[in-house]
């Protein structure tokens, strides 16, 4: 079975133009700052992406564009700036970024209140912690948004992530985990890695290969979200898993595009009202 991302975004979506209505009549305009240093065109395309979806939910979207040779504190002012905007109650930073720097590196310039793509390592402490005060970054909170969704049991189950990234493998493992399932983390030096994927009742594929996870790494029935975007050289988008033959043998898989992009791109604006209702709260008091 196809699991049907696009529609998950769409229900998202109903229930967030009432929240941001709710907002408006109360005079508050939620705001989500996008700083871009890259000509990356996924990047690029993502961009556009969230600037129509805020557009279409009445949130207020603005791009902050840097050169793309910018330094490290450059785009750590642009953000800290972003985030210092009372109008602004969203910042995130788009990668990759250039001159090899690493999110990680410029993601603590974002304060963790507005840290609505969970960039800072603070949140990424928080998350581990089992706070539910940070945001964990969009892409991370769309694999298990997809498995409530689909109603998959968590506790007590066998999860396999692979991939370890600090805005994918990592934060989707601490979720997991929150969850109750028995997680294992899986990387390039993993030994026997399908044998290990085989174990898994719910397998997470964020390794940036694309069709790398063929049906040899499946148990049958298990739930297989694909959070690959890997750019074809025809301009397409495949994910990381061979999705047709996984298909055969999966209970559930997330197509690419179609699974964990769109709702992903709903997260992230989810994350942008959360701010401003909270900070509606706090100023009534
Ligand atoms: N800080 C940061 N966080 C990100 O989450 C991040 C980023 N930087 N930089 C760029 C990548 C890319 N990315 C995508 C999100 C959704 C789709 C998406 O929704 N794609 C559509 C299809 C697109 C098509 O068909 O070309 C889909 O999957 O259905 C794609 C790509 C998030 N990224």
């Amino acid at each position: 079975m196809l699991i049907d991302g696009k529609k998950i975004a769409q229900e998202l979506g109903a229930e967030l133009t009432g929240r941001v209505a709710t907002l408006r009549e109360a005079g508050i305009v939620p705001g989500l700052a996008i700083v871009v240093a890259t000509r990356d065109e996924g990047a690029a395309w993502y961009v556009r992406s969230l600037v129509r979806a805020a557009g279409k939910l009445g949130i207020e979207a603005s791009t902050v564009e840097l050169p793309t040779d910018a330094d490290a504190g450059t785009i750590r002012q642009a953000l800290s700036r972003a985030g210092a905007d009372a109008s602004v109650h969203g910042v995130m930073c788009q990668t990759p970024l250039p001159g090899g720097l690493r999110l990680e590196d410029i993601g603590s310039a974002i304060p963790p209140e507005v840290d609505v793509d969970g960039a800072n390592p603070v949140s990424l402490g928080l998350l581990a912690s089992g706070s539910t005060d940070a945001f964990a970054p969009a892409t991370a909170a769309a694999v298990l948004r997809i498995l409530k969704h689909e109603g998959t049991p968590l506790a007590g189950r066998r999860a396999v992530v692979i991939g370890r990234s600090n805005v994918v493998g990592k934060p989707a493992a601490l979720m997991l985990l929150a969850e109750n399932a028995t997680v294992t983390v899986c990387h390039s030096r993993t030994t026997d890695l399908p044998a290990v994927a085989r174990e898994a009742d719910i397998l997470v594929a964020a390794v940036g290969r694309a069709g790398m996870v063929t049906a040899d790494y499946v148990k049958p029935g298990a739930v297989v979200i694909d959070v690959g975007t890997n750019a074809t050289q025809d301009g397409g988008l495949v994910g990381d898993v061979d999705t047709a033959a996984v298909a055969e043998v999966a209970g559930a898989i997330t197509p690419v595009p179609g699974g964990v992009g769109p709702v992903t791109t709903m997260l992230l604006m989810s994350h942008v009202v959360t701010v401003a209702e909270r900070r509606s709260m706090r100023s009534v008091g």
